[in-house]
């Protein structure tokens, strides 16, 4: 028997797109399934200014298929040089949807982020009063402080005083793969707010370590214990309008992953979808995939809902290829170890 569901068109509420050869390769993967998508900003060298993002909005555009109305929502690297009043010039244009703070050193492309929090501060303070959120990677960057901890030490350390000393900051914890931080979104009101990948759902670091080492796996925050990926999936199958999907899906080519410094990040905009139904329907949850696929994220961004909506239906297992073609190499798709029955109509 054919199973369908039908969903509000989603959104991708974290996804780096890239630039040049790459963009016009990935571009297209996620303008098929999903309205919109958070743009991440850490190019190199990174978006920074609103005249940036205007610019990087454009290429997205000009990388789209004919006819796509995907649209790009932008956002600003906050670095310790960003200008208030050009960030307030472009959120009030609606040029800049929020803006993104990179601990420095925490990951790809991260070199220009932030290293002391104090000089931030008045930015801090006018997103407050504007009403423009900051979606932040959530890691301390300390060499003391074990991989594995970053994000719960980040959450006491950092995010907490931030919050604390930016009343009405609105935050989005981006990419959460820690018990901790589904408890610290889940008590924090809705003011805050938090990102799951589509692969931290999937994978624990098992995965990536166990029976030989699995470059495609690891991304940052790296996937923790299997008890950290339950918290997740219940956090994301519950309905709760905290949580909402941001893919992270980073393409890397093969050779800058498969390197002894390789890269982190995994290429999800293919099978996302796929992926998140098999999900939901494991956890007996296909009744709140809408909500994290295409409601949570709106409601946060104080955005309207889209218009359009897709349809998922289930049948025989649905083959993906396990890359797809660039100028630069071909990239790997996150592989789920799962079949997955669930393809999106107009694939
Ligand atoms: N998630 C990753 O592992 N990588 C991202 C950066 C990021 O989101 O931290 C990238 O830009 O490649
Ligand atoms: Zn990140
Ligand atoms: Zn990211």
């Amino acid at each position: 028997m054919t199973k369908t569901i039908t969903l509000r068109t989603p959104d991708d509420w974290h996804l780096h797109l890239r630039d040049g050869d790459m963009l016009r390769a990935v571009a297209p993967e996620t303008a098929r399934h999903f309205a919109r998508a958070i743009i991440m900003p850490n190019l190199v060298p990174p978006v920074v200014t609103g005249r940036d993002a205007a610019a990087y909005r454009d290429r997205i555009l000009n990388a789209l298929p004919a006819g796509s109305t995907f649209d790009p929502l932008m956002t600003l690297y906050l670095t310790e040089d960003t200008d208030p009043d050009d960030l307030e010039a472009a959120h009030k244009d609606g040029l800049v949807t929020a803006v993104k703070l990179y601990p420095a050193g925490a990951t790809t492309n991260s070199a220009s982020g932030v290293r002391d929090f104090d000089k931030v501060r008045p930015v801090l303070e006018r997103m407050a009063e504007i009403g423009c959120p900051l979606c932040v990677h959530g890691e301390v960057t300390d060499s003391d402080i074990d991989i594995f901890d970053r994000e719960a030490v980040f959450i006491e350390r950092v995010l907490d005083p931030i919050r604390r000393g930016t009343p009405g900051l609105r935050v989005v914890m981006e990419h959460i793969t820690t018990m901790q931080g589904v408890e610290y979104a889940s008590e924090s009101g809705p003011d805050l707010g938090a990102t799951i990948t589509t692969h931290h759902l999937v994978i624990n670091r098992n995965h990536i370590l166990a029976g030989g080492i699995k470059p495609h796996y690891y991304c940052l925050p790296v996937a923790k214990r299997e008890e950290h990926r339950l918290a997740l999936r219940k956090a994301a199958t519950s309905g709760d309008p905290s949580f909402f999907l941001g893919t992270d899906s980073a393409p890397h080519t093969d050779a800058n992953k498969l390197l002894p410094c390789g890269c982190a990040g995994c290429f999800t905009a293919t099978n996302t979808l796929s992926i998140l139904a098999e999900v939901f329907e494991q956890e007996d949850a296909l009744h709140h995939l809408e909500a994290f696929t295409s409601l949570n994220g709106p409601k946060f961004y104080r955005l309207p809902v889209n218009d359009g909506q897709i349809t998922l239906t289930k049948g025989d297992p649905v083959a993906y290829p396990p890359q797809i073609e660039t100028t630069d190499g071909p990239v790997t798709v996150f592989d789920p170890q799962m079949p997955l029955h669930w393809w999106v109509e107009t694939d």
